[in-house]
């Protein structure tokens, strides 16, 4: 039997079914699984080269009966398994994630381990054993994290000093363009003065006034302190520090142009990093970003010591270049901060309000993330579910009474695939989505193109493994997302530059071409400093050899610094959703819209779920990636239609006033502080600064305001409201009450309970 892609899936007389990939065991578990009857479980015989595994599922209850027959049972080696349980989507398999969280946390997929907790406690809910287990796991995560945390150097965390000054391409054109501006709308002149020979009087005066106008600076007077640099300047037009000295007046009467005008005349020579700083947020005011980034690169340049504010300055400019375009209909904007970009509100938004929708600029498949169950197909470019209906009423479909599926199939819409032309593997839900992919992207990486591109999506297909020269299953890629990923960015990347080349009669791309196809990935700003490349040197070989042959003689240099940062970025600024309108919501619209009998219509409801199963991808979010994480986050993230296609919706969860941050949560803030903290520096690298982390505590044997250690064996007693702060006293309790456990404590992030 083939796959579509040409897997070889071979069912034997015993049902092992070898060489398998997660979707295509999940499409034939029916086919090839042995079942028990007599203790309601069935084996899978999984054999992957020469490696055979065997895990029994029970299906049903009782589980220890299941248990003891099979000393096999849940015998759950890695995540293939893990995964694999949790596509079932069983309503009684508590068993089977127990199993696959212990297994995950063997293998120190921790988010794994949790997430098949989680699916345990939904079924039932105060399950004694997977409580343990979580709280076993929360030990661990800890342990693992501080282990860590003690290992690297505590550094001063600050996201500028990744940030790159370069300039962009196109930027020397609209430099020129700036100054014309400057000029012609601001009337800011360039005039050089004489040198007038001043005799002693004349400079007696000059020194006067100066002197004048500093006291007048010092007592606050900034008016008469320009008058008196203005009587200094005309004796002296060539007195840079006067001129500095009356720009500083000006500032401080907020007139601009006045302050700038003073700036511009200070020869280059002769400006100190101050004076470049004024000027850049002098031309930041007047809205010229490319000469207040040029002002700001210079007093970069010329600082000496601890001061980042010209580097964050500079990052300023650059995110309203940036982000500027993409949020002029929403009351939001984007700015920079020690921690990167971050969103604020610019009026107040109400509760529940849209803050702002997002469309991802690249999207793939999502890997290694076993609570998404990622069985539905959908368009490999847009992201459009895929959903059959067999695979929404799964086994009710053949089962229901045949007029029902009559009426299903008359208004399900069509989702049968169309696959690229070349591989015969890539899915697409319509011709357009097949040209443009190709056009983009695929006609690159298509697996028909090499034994390389093959290769990378065989990989990708078997979740980062493949065999080594024993035929043992190695892990190549560890990233959290398919690396087709990125392999998309730099095929898209290479085939803009390509086309920009053409444009201009060339074939071979220059360096402003290639520069260009870069310039939609700015925005996605990268933090990582841990080199990664060393870890995965086999897929940068890869990647390497697919991209050194881009056709019609064209090469992509895929350096370690282009790796890395690529990567980060991806890391960094990936977002899972699934598209929210479905075929069955479209089938719903037409059988609503349908004059059908109203009966048979009646008896078909009882069929329906409540949610159709999500096909998830994830996606590279320019404005969403810009959303930092608090524990106490003031919106919610969902998937939403956006320009007719899948993407996020933001909403306000409570009334956000102008000027606050937009926090989303990163995590499950139900988690403990602890957890939460440990959880986000093994996952985000960063200690969580968030007002709960600050007001709430860790153990009962330490006052959370004062640190104090409560006496061996005793505990002290906690917030009686959420019971996640301990004091030692009332006086202390009372304090940190004020101090802001009051505002925390009121939210509802402190009713939540964990396990
Ligand atoms: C998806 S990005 C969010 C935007 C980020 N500031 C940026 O510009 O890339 C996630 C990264 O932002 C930073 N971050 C987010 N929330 C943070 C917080 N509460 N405290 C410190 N850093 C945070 C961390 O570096 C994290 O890895």
């Amino acid at each position: 039997m083939y796959s579509s892609y040409g897997t070889k899936l071979k069912l034997q007389t015993s049902s092992i079914l070898s060489s398998f990939t997660l979707s295509h065991l999940h499409l034939l578990k029916d086919l090839c699984t042995l079942t028990d009857q007599e203790n309601n479980a069935k084996e899978f015989i999984v054999e992957q080269n020469s490696e055979k595994r065997q895990i029994w599922i029970p299906m049903t209850k009782p589980k220890s009966l299941i248990k003891s027959s099979h000393p096999g049972t849940m015998n759950v080696q890695n995540l293939y398994d893990v995964k694999f349980l949790m596509s079932l989507n069983p309503a009684d398999h508590v068993d089977a994630f127990i199993s696959g969280g212990r297994a995950a946390t063997k293998l120190e997929k921790y988010e794994d381990a949790y997430h098949c907790y989680k699916a345990g406690l939904k079924i039932v809910p105060k399950h004694k054993e997977i409580i343990e287990d979580l709280r076993e796991l929360q030990k661990i995560i800890i342990k693992d994290v501080e282990t860590k945390a003690a290992a690297y150097e505590e550094r001063d965390y600050n996201a500028v000093d990744f940030c790159t000054q370069d300039p962009y391409p196109g930027d020397v054109d609209l430099f020129k363009l700036e100054v014309e501006i400057l000029e012609k709308k601001y009337k800011i002149k360039t005039e050089t003065f004489p040198q007038k020979p001043f005799d002693n009087l004349v400079q007696q005066q000059v020194a006067n006034a100066t002197l004048a106008g500093h006291n007048c600076m010092q007592a606050a007077k900034w008016k008469e302190a320009q008058k008196c640099f203005t009587m200094a300047l005309q004796q002296d037009p060539n007195n840079y520090v006067v001129r500095r000295l009356r720009a500083d007046a000006s500032n401080n009467l907020d007139e601009i142009t006045a302050t700038f005008q003073d700036l511009w005349l200070i020869p280059k020579m002769k400006r100190t990093q101050d004076t470049w700083k004024l000027g850049g947020k002098m031309l930041m005011r007047f809205d010229l970003l490319v000469l207040a980034e040029f002002w700001f690169r210079k007093a970069t340049q010329m600082t000496t010591g601890k001061d980042d504010e010209p580097k964050i300055l500079f990052q300023k400019c650059r995110v309203i270049r940036l982000y500027g375009p993409l949020t002029t209909d929403c009351p939001i904007k984007v700015d920079f901060t020690e921690y990167g970009r971050a969103i604020y509100a610019t009026e107040d938004i109400p509760e529940g309000e849209t803050v702002f929708e997002d469309s991802p600029i690249v999207l793939g498949k999502v890997f290694d993330t076993v609570h998404y169950k990622t069985t539905i197909q959908s368009c490999d470019h847009c992201a459009q579910s895929l959903l059959s209906p067999q695979e929404y009423f799964m086994e009710t479909f053949s089962t229901m009474e045949s007029d029902l599926r009559d009426l299903v199939l008359k208004y399900w819409p069509n989702t049968k695939p169309i696959y690229c032309k070349n591989c015969k593997f890539v899915k697409y839900c319509s011709n357009d989505c097949r040209t443009q992919s190709w056009n983009t992207y695929h006609k690159i990486i298509c697996p028909a193109r090499s034994s390389a591109t093959a290769r990378l999506f065989k990989l990708s297909e078997n979740l980062g493994k493949e065999p080594d020269e024993t035929g043992t299953m190695v892990e190549v890629w560890d990233g959290h997302f398919s690396p087709l990923i990125l392999a998309r960015v730099w095929a898209t990347i290479v085939t803009t530059a390509k086309s920009l080349a053409r444009e201009s009669g060339d074939i071979i791309p220059t360096k402003d071409q290639w520069a260009m196809a870069k310039s939609p990935y700015r925005k996605f700003i990268a933090y990582g400093n841990i080199s990664v490349e060393k870890d995965q040197k086999e897929i940068k070989a890869l990647f390497r050899e697919i991209f050194s042959d881009c056709g019609d003689g064209v090469s992509y240099e895929i350096t370690d610094a282009e790796y890395n940062g690529r990567y980060y970025q991806a890391v960094c600024n990936l977002q899972v959703f699934s598209s929210p309108w479905t075929p069955y919501h479209k089938f719903l619209e037409e059988l609503g819209r349908a004059e059908e009998d109203e009966d048979r219509t009646l008896r078909l409801l009882k069929y329906l779920k409540e949610k159709p199963p999500a096909s998830n991808v994830c996606g590279m979010f320019p404005l969403h990636a810009c959303l930092n994480h608090s524990c106490l986050n003031n919106v919610e993230v969902s998937d939403g239609m956006v320009h007719g296609k899948g993407g996020v919706t933001v909403r306000a969860k409570r009334t956000i006033q102008k000027g606050e941050e937009i926090f989303t949560t990163y995590i499950d803030t139900a988690m403990p502080r602890k957890l939460r903290r440990a959880w986000l520096y093994k996952s985000f690298n960063f200690w969580c600064r968030c007002p709960r982390c600050q007001v709430e505590g860790d153990d009962a044997d330490v006052c959370t305001k004062c640190g104090k250690k409560a006496p061996e064996g005793k505990k002290f007693p906690g917030c009686g409201k959420c019971m996640k702060a301990w004091y030692c006293s009332v006086a202390c309790q009372k304090i940190a009450w004020k101090l802001g456990h009051k505002l925390v404590c009121s939210t509802e992030h402190s009713k939540t309970s964990y396990g």
